[in-house]
This record gives structure tokens, C-alpha cells and sequence, in this order.
């Protein structure tokens, strides 16, 4: 079988507390990401999605575990993985047009000025940010126009694996519908691979191809991984008139709100190390016509996987 683009394996992360009990954040995380795959990553507050996330980027270690992209393992920060972070970490003695290039001339040593500011200005368009904006330091913009500048830095450097670490957060509604289409559009005419923490279910359905669920910390894992097979292209007011719209939906909130904790308080092996678990595959739109098909996504035929986590008939496992 190929061996998919990105590969996490018995990631675990643990922080040292002098003169009581370690915090263990998360513990044997392991995922699959699929080439040109769009994943999003959910679950509460503090159970290490963003740790996850600056692991992925090379800009954090875990305590124990491996990621490897495209064969290599991932040691540090490279081109190749664009971050948008919650917080934007935009270079402040720099204008928005020259964070955006700052990034498009380390990507293309060999271009000319003029080139670099065609492209760059293209994404910043795409954002909605021209008209002089563009001139601004970060400290003379707004949240959500800094969060479109670390947004058109991410994208204008076309890595092979974006990371979005709620990247439409600090939007309002409109240039928020705006961006996530325009991320959509990019990254399937593309063979870039999105991951991407959400808080919102519905963004995460009208976007992903799979959703991973995580429990709550400490000790938190990745117990599910959500197949959102809504036929693409996908609109907003349109998803919702699909048979399996609702069926996804009340599952992830069902997590949410019930099982991410009831899971997190049942630690799987207690006497012992824990042996590296994949999430289990689940598509919630098809529990009412029973089994999915078991092709695709993240599978290993053959491989453990973890008991069902809720009874069959709400869903279909694959097994
Ligand atoms: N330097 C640190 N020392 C100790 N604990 C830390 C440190 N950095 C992060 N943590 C803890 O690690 C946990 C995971 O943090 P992280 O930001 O990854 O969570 P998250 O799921 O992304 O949360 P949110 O959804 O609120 O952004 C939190 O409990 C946090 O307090």
C-alpha cells in the first residue's frame, strides 16, 4: 500500500512540573494524512490540537513519537509547511505587501522584484486586502485584516502542507465565507494538503474530507476520524439539504458535548504502555443504511483498531 504523505506516529506530549506529577497533554497520537487530503482536527479547549499543530510545523518537539512527511522526518521548520496561526505572528516592522514577499522570495530565490509583487499582491487581493492596506504595519490594521495577512503569507508561498490553526477566527461572517471559498478553490485546484483546527462544526463539514476527533486532556488522543463523503462542490446553503448533513453534525456534537470527556476519563491501558492506536474510521452519514464501503481514507486494512466507542446502530464503523 502507499505510504500516506503525512504520518504521525505515538506522538506524545508531556511537560515536566519541578516537585509534582508531569502534565501529559496527549499521549500515543497517531494519524494518517493522505496526499491533497483537507483534514480538520476538533476538540476542547487545552487537549493539544495547537501542540499537535506546531509539532507538525517543525516549530515544536513532542516528548516521544515521529512525524514523518513525504519519507522524511519533520525536525524542523521548512517552506514546504505554511502556518497560520490563531495569534498571526506577522513580522511587526513590516508592512502587510512585505510579509507576504518576505516569504515569496525565500520560496523563489530566482525571481524577479516584479514577479514577487505580482504574486504576492494577487494573494493579498484574494483577501481582500488592497487599496493601500497593503502599505500598513500590522499594528495599523485590525484582527481580522492581520489574520487575512498571515492568511495570504501562508498561501502565497503554495507549500505542499498548510497548516491552519484557526485561521477565520477572528473574521466576521462575510470575509470569512469569502476566504474559506477561496481556500477551498486554491487547494483543489491544487495538490496541497489542508490541516486544520476548528472550533466549528460546520465550517469543519463544509470544508473537510475527514474530521479527527480528539478527547479532552490531560492525556488526550485522537479517538475518531469523521469521513465527511458530502459530495464536492459543497455551498454553504446547499449542505445542509444533504441526507448526511445532520447525521454528521449531531455526531461531531454529540462528541463535543458527551463522549470526548466520557472517553478521556477511560484511559485504555492502565497497566501498561499504551500500545500506538489509529482512530477509528466513522461515517456518521451512513448509519442509517448500515456499513460504509472501508475503502480510502486513513484505513489500514488488516491493522488493531480500538473497540466501537458508541453503540453500532447510531453509526457505521469500518472494520
Ligand atoms: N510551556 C508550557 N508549559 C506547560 N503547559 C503548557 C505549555 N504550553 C502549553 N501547555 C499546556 O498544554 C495544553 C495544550 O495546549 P494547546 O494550546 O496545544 O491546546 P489547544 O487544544 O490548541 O487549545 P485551544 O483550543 O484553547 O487553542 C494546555 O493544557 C496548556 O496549558
Amino acid at each position: 500500500m502507499k505510504n500516506p504523505f503525512l504520518e504521525i506516529d505515538a506522538l506524545t506530549k508531556r511537560y515536566p512540573s519541578p516537585g509534582g506529577e508531569d502534565l501529559t497533554v496527549f499521549e500515543d497520537v497517531s494519524f494518517d494524512i493522505n496526499k491533497g487530503e483537507f483534514v480538520c482536527i476538533i476538540g476542547h479547549s487545552g487537549c493539544g490540537k495547537s501542540t499537535i499543530m506546531n509539532v507538525l510545523a517543525g516549530l515544536d518537539t513532542a516528548t516521544s513519537g515521529a512525524v514523518t512527511m513525504d519519507g522524511k522526518e519533520v525536525v524542523g521548520p521548512s517552506l514546504d509547511r505554511g502556518v497560520v496561526f490563531q495569534n498571526y505572528s506577522l513580522l511587526p516592522w513590516r508592512s502587510a505587501l512585505k510579509n507576504v514577499t518576505f516569504g515569496v522570495r525565500a520560496r523563489h530565490p530566482d525571481w524577479s522584484k516584479e514577479q514577487i509583487l505580482e504574486h504576492s499582491y494577487k494573494y493579498l487581493e484574494m483577501v481582500g486586502l488592497s487599496g493601500g492596506a497593503e502599505h500598513r504595519k500590522p499594528s495599523q490594521l485590525s484582527g481580522g485584516m492581520r489574520q487575512r495577512v498571515s492568511i495570504a503569507r501562508a498561501f502565497a508561498i503554495q507549500p505542499k502542507l498548510l497548516l491552519l490553526d484557526e485561521p477565520f477566527g477572528a473574521l466576521d461572517a462575510l470575509t470569512r465565507g469569502t476566504i474559506q471559498d477561496e481556500l477551498i478553490r486554491i487547494w483543489s485546484g491544487s495538490e496541497q494538503t489542508v490541516f486544520m483546527i476548528t472550533h466549528d462544526v460546520d465550517e469543519a463539514i463544509l470544508l473537510a474530507d475527514r474530521i479527527l476527533l480528539m478527547t479532552n486532556g490531560p492525556y488526550a488522543r485522537v479517538a475518531e476520524s469523521v469521513v465527511i463523503d458530502i459530495p464536492r462542490p459543497r455551498n454553504r446553503a446547499e449542505i445542509i439539504h444533504d441526507p448526511g448533513y445532520y447525521k454528521i453534525r449531531n455526531h461531531l456534537v454529540e462528541f463535543l458535548a458527551l463522549r470526548s470527556k466520557a472517553l478521556a476519563e477511560e484511559r485504555p491501558d492502565d497497566d501498561g504502555p499504551m500500545k500506538p492506536r489509529r482512530p477509528a474510521t466513522v461515517r456518521p452519514a451512513h448509519s442509517a443504511e448500515g456499513e460504509g464501503s472501508g475503502e480510502g481514507l486513513g484505513e489500514r486494512p488488516g491493522e488493531d483498531r480500538p473497540a466501537p466507542l458508541v453503540e453500532p446502530e447510531r453509526m457505521s464503523l469500518v472494520q
